[in-house]
């Protein structure tokens, strides 16, 4: 559903995303991990048709990036991390437009729209999108893609700014999607989310991917059935280290 072969993106001499290979079939969640400035929303741009490749292949739903973009645009959905979005317009307006895009504007949607406003606690689609707070944008971003049923879902960052309930709803309807054949490709910092719901994980350092596989693969692979996704984490990107001598200097 979606492949990546040697995706490559430079900003002038720096190398953002370094040659890295993602395959994600049908149905599974994939979580993409790694620190502050690995690469991980670059390459979500890259695979959204929302940055140019330096270099390389993306092909998602088996078809080619470069010449179907409009299409695969149609068919995915995408949460980005900060949610930019119309301020001049109030929520139920956004909807209506994202509704008007991509032509679904039916009593189906219209029905889904009542059951997430519902889940997600959103009673405010009368107020000004400029009026909410981070949080409430994120919830309405969410709505206007889980409306639309996409066949696979981009989510950078999902759960920051949600409350624990939005988040533990958000969570619980992105793996029942998942069993329902939607494909889930999603980045985050918090390691017990991988943890808990991501089929296979891959770890992404400086550009380059460092380690891919299943939780308990990655866990065999590195000796220790034991160890936590934290620890791996840390020991895989060359963090432990600086840990302990950062708190011992404090
Ligand atoms: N438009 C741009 N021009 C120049 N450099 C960029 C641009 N966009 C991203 N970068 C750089 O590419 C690197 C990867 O950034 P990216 O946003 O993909 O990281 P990230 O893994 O999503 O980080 P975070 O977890 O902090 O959100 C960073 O060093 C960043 O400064």
């Amino acid at each position: 559903m979606i492949k990546a072969k040697n995706l490559t993106k430079k900003f002038k001499d720096f190398i953002a995303v370094d040659h890295i290979n993602i395959e994600v079939p049908k149905g599974q969640i994939f979580g993409f991990l790694g620190p502050n400035g690995a690469g991980k929303t670059t390459t979500i741009r890259m695979l959204t048709g929302t940055l140019k490749p330096t270099e390389g292949e993306i092909e998602i739903l088996g078809l080619d990036m470069k010449k179907n973009e409009i299409e695969i645009k149609r068919r995915i959905g995408v949460v980005p991390d900060e949610p930019k979005i119309y301020n001049h317009l109030k929520g139920f307006e956004y909807l209506e437009f994202v509704m008007d895009i991509y032509n679904t504007n039916n009593s189906e949607t219209l029905n889904r729209i009542n059951e997430l406003c519902k889940a997600f606690e959103v009673n405010y689609l009368e107020k000004l999108i400029s009026d909410m707070s981070h949080g409430m944008k994120q919830k309405l971003i969410l709505i206007s893609v889980l409306m639309r049923k996409p066949e696979v879902i981009f989510l950078d960052e999902p759960t920051v700014g949600l409350d624990a309930k939005s988040a533990k709803i958000l969570k619980e309807l992105l793996k029942k999607y998942s069993e329902q054949g939607t494909t889930i490709f999603l980045t985050t910092h918090i390691l017990e989310i991988a943890e808990k719901m991501c089929d296979v994980i891959a770890i992404i350092n400086k550009g380059k991917i460092i380690a891919q596989g299943t939780i308990d693969g990655l866990k065999k692979q590195s000796g220790s059935k034991n160890k936590t996704l934290e620890d791996l984490f840390l020991e895989l990107t060359a963090q432990e280290e600086d840990i302990k001598r950062i708190v011992e200097s404090l």
